[in-house]
């Protein structure tokens, strides 16, 4: 089966957290990657705007896959820097794992 034969989930418009009870607004979309599509987003809360990565469980299927994001989720989280897009956190739900970043303009 071919990726475009795979059915996509629609992405929520509200993000969220169950683990925190935030809750996240999807705004403009920012780009798009091998398996993310970025969108900014509002923390309903704080009204702080961040990155959010969202990639499709559906595409984390193979084990490597779903290693590689683990090992970029474990890698990122355990770095600060000045030159290294900040890293704010990551949530799931049944259909998407989402990773919340500092906004690059
Ligand atoms: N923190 C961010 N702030 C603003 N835009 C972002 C941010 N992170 C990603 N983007 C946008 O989303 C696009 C996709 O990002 P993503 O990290 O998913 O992909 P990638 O690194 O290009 O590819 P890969 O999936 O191979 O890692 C980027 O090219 C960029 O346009």
């Amino acid at each position: 089966m071919s990726r475009k034969d795979i059915p996509m989930k629609e992405i929520p418009e509200i993000l969220k957290d169950v683990s925190t009870g935030k809750k996240y607004q999807r705004g403009r979309f920012l780009g798009k990657g091998g398996f993310a599509k970025c969108y900014e987003i509002v923390d309903l809360e704080t009204k702080k705007i961040f990155a959010g990565k969202i990639v499709p469980k559906a595409l984390l299927v193979k084990p490597h896959q779903k290693d590689k994001m683990a090992q970029e989720i474990t890698l990122h989280r355990s770095v600060s820097h000045e030159n290294v897009v900040g890293f704010h956190g990551f949530f799931e739900d049944s259909d998407f794992v989402y990773v919340v970043l500092e906004l690059c303009r």
